[in-house]
């Protein structure tokens, strides 16, 4: 018997087949193959159609049951991860009303910070643990604002993990966890934030019902069978945004112990226990296994312009792809023989408070450097950006004791981890997993024996452990001059 994972990332869809009993991974694999547009009409947007993200969940399933020589019917249950932070909204009959606003759309920034002055930091901080921010609440009112025609015909608002679970089952539902992300979730009432709704003028009961993670939150339906192949009725039974899902599948599950990545965003995300919010540089959300007696939040460092930075150049740099660029960069001295690439070029960046100061190649020579240089300066800058948002996350009060990344993404990248791990001065574990795997086995977690569920990863699947360097002090140099060109632009920039 087999369980299926999906991870819906701003750049593919990933599937996984687990085996049921053990969690062994049967196979994983995601489409499109050639990464997935994000449509941007306005310098500021950032939209992806959901009719697209299920259509390639449909082509990534039948490839994944066919390539694994499996039987579907031994399909037993669905575990979806998502990229975080996104508005759909639908009509009546279940149509997407528009291309979903994504997480890295900045379009809300100013309606996210007048209600955080209008309704006050204190009442935030308290009961959202947030500021409403460029969340999914200030994305739906801005559609309020600026589509009426559109907005006057929303029956129901939801995350980019919900559409896929109703397209599955037919069922319009939400989580807990779901609503944090959105910034409707209130912890000290324990209820959704209506009165974030009220102030907005939106009519709370567009909120979907909500559903307990681990679950069964629906079953699959013969539309949802027939398009997707796998069996009817079976059930959905975990959802969980795409951080926390990767925290997840890395065991990271208590205070103290942190899960970092490196797909478009770049993120480490520890865990801790409920406290007010503290710094909006820094976000917190409900975690997998938070309950009202042992609340267990993520506090999130987010960076926009990550893995899109390296996508960036490898899409406009001629006929590379990542291991070539990952070849060429490890011949080219640490610090890029002065090459600096500040890789903010995907929207507002929650961690300056939500500056938008784009990308800056600088420093070029034509008559020394050349796309090597660029390419160790992109892995460079992106992996700064990390040791910068790691200071945040510490002046926030993060506990950081142990940190896990999955062998993926950016992590593949030597240069990467080990500028990471030498500048923020602590061991990097690797495991051998993904989000979609980590999704797949949570369908086992129905059990909640999470000790089980987090050993097996720790016993199983430790691949290495990137340890800071030695000699750091190139490493030093490289950061401090970075830190020194993006201090520069974020006190000049407007
Ligand atoms: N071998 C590699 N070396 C370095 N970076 C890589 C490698 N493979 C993929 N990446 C980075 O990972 C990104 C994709 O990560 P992924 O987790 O799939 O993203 P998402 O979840 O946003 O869809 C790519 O855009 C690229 O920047
Ligand atoms: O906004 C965040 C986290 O707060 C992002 O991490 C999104 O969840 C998108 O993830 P990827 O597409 O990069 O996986």
């Amino acid at each position: 018997m087999y369980y299926i994972g999906y991870d819906i990332g701003s750049s593919s869809v990933k599937v996984a087949l687990t085996e049921a009993a053990t969690g062994k991974k049967i196979i994983v694999l995601n489409e499109p193959q050639n990464e997935m547009e994000i449509v941007s009409l306005h310098p500021d947007w950032a939209e992806q159609d959901p009719e697209i993200w299920w259509q390639h969940i449909c082509v990534a399933t039948k490839r994944a049951i066919r390539e694994a020589n499996i039987e579907a019917s031994k399909i037993q249950g669905i575990g979806i991860s998502y990229q975080m932070h996104g508005l759909v909204i639908v009509d009546k009959d279940g149509n997407a009303l528009r291309n979903s606003i994504i997480w890295c759309d900045s379009r809300a920034v100013e309606i996210g910070n007048t209600a955080f002055s209008e309704i006050g930091q204190e009442k935030c901080m308290e009961h959202l643990l947030n500021s409403p921010g460029n969340f999914t609440a200030s994305k739906l009112k801005w559609v309020k604002e600026n589509e009426p025609e559109i907005y006057k015909q929303v029956y129901k608002y939801m995350l980019p993990g919900d559409y896929i679970a109703y397209k599955l089952t037919g069922d319009i539902t939400t989580t807990k966890n779901g609503l944090s992300e959105g910034m409707l979730w209130d912890y000290k009432e324990n209820k959704v934030a209506n009165w974030l709704l009220d102030y907005y003028g939106i009519d709370p009961s567009l909120t979907p019902d909500i559903v307990e993670n681990f679950t069964n939150q629906g079953v699959l339906n013969e539309k949802g069978a027939k398009e997707s192949g796998l069996p009817i009725g079976i059930p959905v039974v975990y959802r969980a945004g795409d951080q926390p899902n990767n925290a997840l599948s890395l065991n990271v599950l208590n205070p103290g112990e942190v899960a970092a990545t490196g797909g478009t965003s770049g993120v480490f995300y520890a865990v801790g226990e409920m406290t007010s919010g503290k710094s909006t540089r820094v976000n917190n959300f409900v975690h997998v296994n938070y309950e009202l007696e042992t609340p267990r939040i993520g506090k999130l460092l987010n960076i926009n312009g990550a893995g899109i930075q390296y996508r960036w150049l490898r899409n406009n740099m001629g006929d590379e792809t990542y291991e070539s660029m990952n070849r060429k960069a490890s011949k080219i001295e640490v610090g890029s023989e002065g090459v600096v690439v500040i890789p903010f070029g995907n929207g507002a960046e929650r961690m300056f408070n939500n500056k938008n100061i784009g990308t800056h190649f600088l420093n070029l020579n034509l008559n020394i450097h050349n796309s090597a240089h660029l390419f160790r300066a992109s892995l460079e800058g992106i992996a700064f950006s990390f040791v910068y948002g790691m200071e945040c996350l510490k002046e926030d009060n993060a506990i950081i004791n142990v940190i896990r990344a999955g062998n993926d993404n950016l992590f593949r990248s030597e240069i990467f981890s080990n500028t990471v791990a030498t500048l923020i001065g602590h061991e990097i574990e690797i495991y051998n997993t993904t989000g979609a795997v980590g999704a797949a086995r949570a369908v086992g977690l129905k059990d909640g024996d999470y000790n089980k569920f987090g050993s097996s990863i720790t016993t199983n699947d430790h691949v290495m452990t990137f340890l800071p360097l030695k000699n750091a002090a190139p490493y030093e140099n490289a950061y401090q001059k970075w830190k020194q060109e993006l201090e520069f632009i974020l006190t000049h920039k407007k």
